[in-house]
């Protein structure tokens, strides 16, 4: 490949909302639930954030911006039956069902793993770098997202050759779709053809597939296929693989609490899959690449439950430009002693896992959401790179105007009673209006509209 043509895999973060809190919404993610009352810090959790990707764009990877989504969602709270200007909107809210105005202020679209499934040029038959927003059906405040989602998409790549973008699919379980957190490719390389492996929770169609008896799966078999299809991947680069309903119900909602891919390693607890020797001997005749990596966690080094706690899996795995791979980590990892002392024999084992970098995600992780929940990857050429929207990419001066922007118009406190001060609906849209200039998107949100 010439250098001219080499490939890269960009990370889009989710820039984290002003509106960030804890409300408790997510039925089977432990921290939600653990952190229903905490008070939350949406200047701390966007700076968290920020400082991520600055990082990340200093060790020479490629960084985006994902903008967050317009919160509270007025219109929502209309089609509930709320009336009047937007603050009498808030005020009956509030008085009649707090918790449905926790869920349309949620600034969940801060976890962009979750906002797509993405399937690179290399995979798809047309050659186009498709992306189908996820419907997120399974959480009524993550079900607002999709179609901001795809507005959001379509402003940052803005090319009819080289970027597809699918509506997402039907707003129905039966085809619950919860985006690339159930979805990752191995490869030799970023640039090299991959084989996309599509983990589901559960079948709509099929009964011989048991799902989990606790908590919800909210991925299908039948919205994977329906992803694989629309990507136009060839049969015999995708794979489907059933995640173990006994960790579902251990608060493993997605996949990737349990198994993060990158290039030609997977790095997964011994029980991320149902009937795991079977699944991974599948993966790895299926896999065309040179040589391909299984870093298998044994339960006894690191429990479901330490696994759960210290969101290990949930570390994003990245190739660094001299060839290396690093595991990016939260600081919960190293506070658990079992994980710290694995990650650390991890890296002098026999495995391409190099190196660790730990963060402090405090406000994310506080409602289930790691470092690898909070971007979406998107494998590019450096021709396709130079057709996204420029101005979403991170750069030093970027960091710097996104980090006053933030200074600027986010509060460093919020609890369940300043939902339903509407002064902060209108903080939210200055700033907001401010970031669309930003980042360029040009009119994404309906209040601009
Ligand atoms: N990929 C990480 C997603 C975390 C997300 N948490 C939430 O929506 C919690 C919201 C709250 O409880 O306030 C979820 O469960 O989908």
């Amino acid at each position: 490949m010439s250098e001219q043509n080499s490939s890269f895999e960009v990370n889009f973060d989710g820039l984290v909302g002003p509106t960030h809190n804890y409300a408790g919404l997510s039925y089977g993610n432990v921290a939600s639930l653990n952190n229903a009352d905490a008070i939350s810090n949406p200047k701390e959790a966007a700076l968290q954030g920020l400082i991520k990707m600055k990082a990340m764009h200093d060790m020479g990877l490629k960084q985006g911006v994902f903008a967050p989504h317009a919160r509270p969602d007025v219109s929502a709270l209309r089609r509930l039956g709320f009336t009047g200007n937007d603050t009498q909107v808030l005020n009956k809210a509030a008085k009649e069902s707090p918790i449905l105005l926790r869920t349309c202020y949620s600034a969940s679209a801060m976890w962009t793993a979750n906002a797509a499934t993405v399937s690179p040029s290399q995979d798809t038959t047309d050659g186009k770098v498709h992306f189908t927003s996820a419907n997120l059906n399974n959480k009524f405040h993550r079900s607002l997202e999709p179609s901001t989602t795809s507005n959001l998409l379509k402003a940052m790549f803005n090319d009819d050759e080289t970027f597809e973008h699918h509506t997402h699919l039907p707003d129905q379980p039966f085809f619950g779709d919860e985006g690339a957190a159930n979805h990752t490719r191995l490869c030799d390389e970023h640039g090299a053809k991959g084989l996309e492996v599509f983990v589901y929770g559960a079948s709509s169609l099929n009964q011989q597939i048991v799902g989990p008896s606790k908590f919800p799966a909210r991925q299908t078999l039948e919205a994977s296929e329906a992803i694989a299809r629309l990507h136009k991947i060839p049969n015999e680069q995708r794979i489907f693989i059933q995640q173990n309903p006994e960790v579902i119900d251990q608060g493993v909602f997605h996949n990737d609490v349990i198994a993060v891919g990158n290039a030609n390693v997977l790095f997964c607890h011994e029980q991320a899959f149902l009937n795991q020797a079977q699944a991974l001997t599948q993966i790895r005749q299926a896999y065309t690449g040179e040589k391909l990596h299984i870093v298998e966690v044994p339960t006894h080094a690191v429990s479901v439950q330490d696994a759960v706690k210290s969101y290990l899996f949930n570390s994003q795995l990245v190739s660094l430009p001299d060839g290396s791979m690093m595991l990016v980590a939260p600081e919960e990892c190293i506070k658990n002693q079992k994980v710290a002392d694995y990650i650390e024999s991890m890296l002098s084992a026999n495995n391409p896992i190099n190196a660790v970098k730990f963060f402090d995600l405090r406000q994310s992780m506080q409602n289930g959401g790691g470092p690898a929940c909070l971007r979406l990857r998107v494998a590019l050429t450096q021709t396709e790179l130079s057709k996204v929207n420029q101005a979403t990419l991170m750069s030093e001066e970027k960091f710097n105007t996104l980090s006053q922007w933030v200074e600027k118009h986010y509060r460093d406190k919020l609890s369940d009673h300043d939902l339903a001060d509407p002064q902060l609906l209108v903080e939210t849209r200055a700033a907001l209006d401010d970031l669309t200039d930003i980042l360029n998107l040009g009119s994404v949100y309906e209040f601009q509209k």
